[in-house]
């Protein structure tokens, strides 16, 4: 079977436990697009990664420069064919899709970052560079992503302590971070072979996973995983404009 499934509203994804606008879609791409996106991504010559301690990427169409600026560029098309239109044509709320309040209605950048078993990411923010919201496709494997407030809560029940969320990406599934996600919260993912306590009380998505075979007993290899993570960049220059102008 090889099939994506898109809701009729993305109110429907919601990942209702964090703290507003995470948004979870299973099986976005299809198994041939991942094997598809997998080939070209792990065909690449060496120079496109970057590598990096505890994992490596590859940034499309460039990378930003020192002052967080694109150079004007399109994605190229077999990185934004299978994601990009299927991503825009998702109404969100009474919105027309969630890029369509982003300086370029689209996004125009991709990070894709390769992670092998016992790699991960420490706890960041995005930041300005963006518009905030990230789209991001997992390619490969699951991966738990660990989400945090940046700021301690000092009321409250347990005052100083951090309470924070786990949301498990599978394979061809969609991860939308926004609003107070993207502003408020940190993320990472730990750096481990094997994710485990995976369960109803301690997954925030389980209720909107795909298929929750592989992970019942409560624990899950990983395998190499790739993500693409669509965002749009707020400032974009374009080469002539660069150069002051190449017109005569
Ligand atoms: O791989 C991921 O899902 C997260 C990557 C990430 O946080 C980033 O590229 O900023
Ligand atoms: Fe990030």
């Amino acid at each position: 079977m090889d099939h994506c499934y898109l809701p009729a509203n993305f109110q429907e994804t919601l990942i209702s436990p964090l703290p507003a606008s995470g948004y979870y879609l299973p099986n976005f791409i299809t198994e041939n697009e991942e094997a598809y996106l997998l080939q070209k991504i792990n065909s690449a010559p060496l120079p496109s990664w970057k590598n990096l301690s505890h994992r490596r990427l590859q940034a499309h169409p460039s990378p930003l420069s020192p002052s967080n600026t694109l150079l004007a560029a399109p994605l190229p098309s077999w990185l934004s064919v299978p994601v990009v239109p299927r991503l825009l044509s998702i109404p969100v709320d009474s919105k027309d899709s969630v890029f369509c309040t982003s300086p370029h209605g689209a996004p125009n950048h991709c990070l894709i970052n390769e992670y092998l078993p016992g790699q991960g990411i420490h706890a960041h923010e995005d930041g300005d560079a963006y518009h905030p919201v990230v789209a991001t496709v997992s390619l490969g494997s699951h991966i738990v992503l660990d989400i945090k407030p940046k700021k301690i809560d000092t009321t409250g029940e347990n005052p100083g302590k951090v309470q924070g969320w786990r949301v498990l990406q599978e394979p061809r599934s969609l991860l939308i971070t926004t609003g107070e996600l993207y502003t408020d919260c940190l993320h990472g993912i730990s750096e481990m072979k094997i994710d485990d306590d995976l369960g109803e009380n301690t997954i925030a998505n389980w209720n909107l996973l795909g298929d929750r075979a592989p992970f019942a007993g409560g624990q899950a290899a990983r395998e190499a995983r790739i993500s693409l993570t669509f965002r749009d960049v707020i400032r974009v220059k374009k080469l002539g404009k660069a150069f002051g102008g190449l017109k005569r």
